[in-house]
C-alpha cells in the first residue's frame, strides 16, 4: 500500500504540492490527472523516493520511502524513459535485471518473461530504432515489469503516441492490471477513463479524490453526441418516457439523465432519433469522466 500523509513539496519558493493525502491499495489501476505543471511528476518522484517531501510522510507498506522493503516492489517508468540505441532490447533489459540482483541466466529468463508479457518476444534481438514508437514504449514498460513489482508508476504512458499505438498500450495495461497495480498519470481524461476506476485530480496543488462509482442509484446517464447540430434538441426529446434532465456538455454533445427504472430508455431514445431523422455519432452509457469531474 502506498500512503501519502499531509505531503507538501516546494522547490525554493515554488509550492508545488500542499497537504496531499492519498492511499493506493493493490487492486484497480489508479489515475492521477491534472494540467501541465500541476505536480504529477513531482508526486511520482516522491513515491519513487527520488526526492523527499518538504513536510509530511510518504509510506510504502507502512515504511517511509525510500526503504529497502520497497526495492523490487515498486517500479517507475518516467515520462522521458529512453532505450539505448546501441543494444538490442533483450541485452538492455538483461542489464537492468542484473542491476536488480538477477544472476546471468535468471536475468535472461526474466527478460523472456517480461518481453512475452508485452508481446515483444519475437523482436527481442532488435535495437530500439528497428521498433515502432509503440513497441519502444512497450519495451520500456517491460523494463518496469522486471522483478514482478506489485506497483508500477507510469508517467504519461501514451504521450506522443498515435491513437493506434496509444490503444495498444492501454490494452496492455488493462491486461496486466489483474496482477499489477498501475498508477498512471496523464492529462488526457478520455484515456484514463477507459482504464481506471479511481481518479485523483489535482486542483491548485492539492489532490481531490474522485471515485467513478457515485450517483448511480436511481439515476442513469447516457452521453449522446450528434453528427450535426440540431436546433432545440433538448425540446425535441423532452417528452421521452423516463427523461429527467438533459444538459449540453459541449457542441453537439448531451448528457441525458433518466430514471434508472426505465430499463429500455436507450432503445426509446434511439427510436426517437430515428423517427426525427437525427443522426448520432456516438452514444454510450454513463457520463464521460470529464463530465463527472467538472460538471
Ligand atoms: N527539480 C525541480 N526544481 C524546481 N522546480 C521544479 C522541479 N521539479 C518540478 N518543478 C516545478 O514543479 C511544478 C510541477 O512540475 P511537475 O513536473 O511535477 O508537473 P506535471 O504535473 O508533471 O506537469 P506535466 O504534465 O507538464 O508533466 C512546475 O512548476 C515545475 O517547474
Amino acid at each position: 500500500m502506498i500512503e501519502l500523509k499531509n505531503v507538501s513539496k516546494h522547490f525554493a519558493s515554488n509550492q508545488v504540492l500542499t497537504n496531499v493525502s492519498m492511499t493506493v491499495e493493490s487492486g484497480e489501476p489508479v489515475a492521477i490527472i491534472g494540467p501541465n505543471g500541476a505536480g504529477k511528476t513531482t508526486l511520482f518522484s516522491l513515491i519513487s523516493g527520488f526526492i523527499s517531501p518538504s513536510s509530511g510522510e510518504v509510506l510504502f507498506d507502512g515504511d517511509t520511502i525510500p526503504h529497502a522493503a520497497q526495492f523490487g516492489k515498486l517500479a517507475v517508468l518516467p515520462q522521458d524513459a529512453q532505450l539505448d540505441p546501441r543494444f538490442s532490447i533483450e541485452k538492455q533489459l538483461a542489464f537492468f535485471a542484473k542491476l536488480q540482483g538477477f544472476a546471468k541466466a535468471p536475468a535472461l529468463s526474466e527478460v523472456t518473461r517480461v518481453l512475452s508479457q508485452v508481446g515483444l518476444i519475437e523482436h527481442k534481438t532488435k535495437k530500439p530504432q528497428e521498433l515502432s514508437h509503440g513497441m519502444r514504449k512497450r519495451a520500456c514498460i517491460a523494463q518496469a515489469l522486471i522483478g514482478s513489482p506489485s506497483f508500477v508508476l507510469l508517467d504519461e504512458a501514451t504521450a506522443g503516441l498515435d491513437p493506434i499505438h496509444a490503444k495498444e498500450i492501454r490494452e496492455l495495461i488493462a491486461g496486466l492490471s489483474s496482477e499489477i497495480t498501475f498508477i498512471l498519470s496523464s492529462h488526457d481524461l478520455a484515456e484514463l477513463e477507459r482504464l481506471c476506476q479511481r481518479v485523483f485530480v489535482f486542483e491548485a496543488g492539492s489532490l481531490k479524490q474522485y471515485s467513478g462509482d457515485i450517483d448511480t442509484q436511481n439515476h442513469a446517464y447516457l452521453t449522446l453526441r450528434l453528427k450535426q447540430h440540431s436546433d432545440d434538441f433538448d425540446k425535441t426529446i423532452s417528452g421521452l418516457n423516463g427523461l429527467t434532465q438533459i444538459k449540453t456538455t459541449q457542441s453537439r454533445e448531451y448528457l441525458i439523465e433518466y430514471d434508472a427504472s426505465v430499463t429500455d430508455f436507450d432503445i426509446l431514445l434511439l427510436q426517437h432519433l430515428h423517427q426525427k431523422q437525427i443522426a448520432y455519432q456516438q452514444i454510450y452509457n454513463g457520463k464521460t469522466l470529464e463530465n463527472q469531474l467538472f460538471d
